[in-house]
């Protein structure tokens, strides 16, 4: 008998087919319902990137008015919501502020159990409009800073940022932060989409499978690993008392190599040519770089990508870039990944309708290779 063929970790595996979004690894390229990522981000607002996830088009002038005011209307975070993030400790991971409220907003959602499209385009929208509430309102009562509303004169981007910090973001600021958004929105069948589709497919609720995902992008080897960036710059420049970052990036590097350790914000399941994001991001970075006069941190990301390379030939992948990003505007380090939630839940709930399109219960099988039978004394 030949041995059954086992696919550890579904590598390489063709589970369903999908509309939503093409991660092609050959030429290096990701398509949003047809269109490259790049054209977006340059182009497009990242709530006509939602709607064009959510729809299959990018809306008309009428479109996007009808629903951006439709996301204007449920940005405030309710005073039920606010009393349960507020009862977790601000020791907790904000992760973990996500998920809970995410499953809150389920708890309370008037059409719960109803999963029609309609009732589902009407939940993945006001995910979307209040997860951004959601985080600001996390980083500030962590801070000790009282709650900054919502306004409903500025786009998402904008507003995202009013909320995080009590001021009005630069246009340069803005900019960056809604092409990260824009990057982050949706990825095919990675590994918390995957769980959310999972989810979906026992008919379950789509707040539910939302929840779960989070809980998967929580994962140093998924979303996780923008916050872990920032932990690996932090420990260089730490070690660098001389100021040669730079020397210190190989060094730590090669510490880190010997003793076996995964190298957070480089490698990739799919891209191994070098993640079709990073250039557009890595723009982004050097935007940032410029506009908060930080030259030390664009010298940090290059010392440690180079060495990388040298070492390993394993190239960055979106979370590296993204994370001095998010450092630089001023979010703290663990709310990074909660910004990826942010962006994600577009592309997680288009998921959770194309599954429901066509479902077939996920169940893959397993090879058992634990005791023989054997029976009570
Ligand atoms: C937005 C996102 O979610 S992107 C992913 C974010 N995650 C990270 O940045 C975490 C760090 N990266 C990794 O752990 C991996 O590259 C993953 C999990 C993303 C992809 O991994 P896989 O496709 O399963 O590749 P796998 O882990 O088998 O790696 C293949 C080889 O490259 C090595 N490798 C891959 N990535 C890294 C890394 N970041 N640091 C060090 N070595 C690495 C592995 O050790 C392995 O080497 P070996 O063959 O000598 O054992
Ligand atoms: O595709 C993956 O496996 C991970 C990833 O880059 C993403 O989810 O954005």
């Amino acid at each position: 008998m030949t041995d059954p063929q086992i696919h550890k970790g579904l590598a390489g595996v063709l589970v369903d087919t999908t509309r939503i979004s093409k991660v092609n690894p050959e030429t290096n390229s990701l398509l949003y319902r047809g269109y490259p990522v790049q054209e977006l981000a340059a182009r497009c607002s990242f709530e006509e990137v939602a709607y064009l996830l959510w729809n299959g088009e990018l809306p008309t002038e009428a479109q996007l008015a009808e629903f951006t005011d439709g996301e204007r209307a449920q940005r405030a975070l309710t005073p039920e919501l606010k009393a349960v993030i507020d009862a977790l400790p601000v020791t907790c991971h904000p992760m973990d502020v996500c998920r809970t409220a995410a499953s809150v907003l389920g708890a309370s959602h008037e059409l719960a159990e109803d999963s029609s499209v309609q009732a589902n385009m009407d939940k993945a929208v006001g995910l979307f409009a209040a997860m951004p509430a959601v985080v600001a309102y996390d980083q500030r009562r962590r801070r000790g800073e009282d709650v900054v509303e919502p306004r409903d004169d500025l786009g998402y981007s904008a507003n995202f940022l009013w909320m995080t910090f009590g001021e009005e973001a630069a246009p340069e600021v803005v900019e960056a932060f809604n092409v990260s958004m824009i990057l982050y929105a949706e990825h095919s069948f990675n590994a918390s989409t995957f769980t959310g589709r999972v989810i979906t497919s026992t008919l379950s609720d789509l707040h539910s499978a939302v929840t779960g995902a989070i809980g998967a992008l929580k994962g140093p080897l998924h979303g996780g690993a923008n916050e872990a960036v920032m932990h690996t710059f932090a420990e260089i420049t730490e070690s660098a008392a001389d100021g040669d970052v730079a020397a210190h990036a190989a060094a730590w590097l090669d510490e880190a190599l010997a003793e076996k350790k995964k190298i957070m914000g480089f490698g990739h399941r799919v891209y191994k040519n070098g993640d079709s994001r990073v250039p557009t991001m890595k723009a982004s970075l050097d935007n940032m770089v410029k506009y908060y006069d930080r030259p030390d941190m664009g010298e940090l990301y290059t010392a440690l990508e180079t060495a990388m390379g040298e070492r390993k030939n394993i190239l960055p992948n979106l979370d590296y870039p993204a994370g001095p990003v998010y450092h630089l505007m001023g979010f703290d380090t663990p709310t990074f990944t909660p910004l990826f939630v942010a962006a994600r839940i577009t592309g997680w709930t288009a998921h959770i309708m194309e599954q429901l399109e066509a479902n077939s219960l996920i169940r893959p099988l397993s090879e058992y290779n634990g005791a023989e039978e054997r029976h009570l004394p």
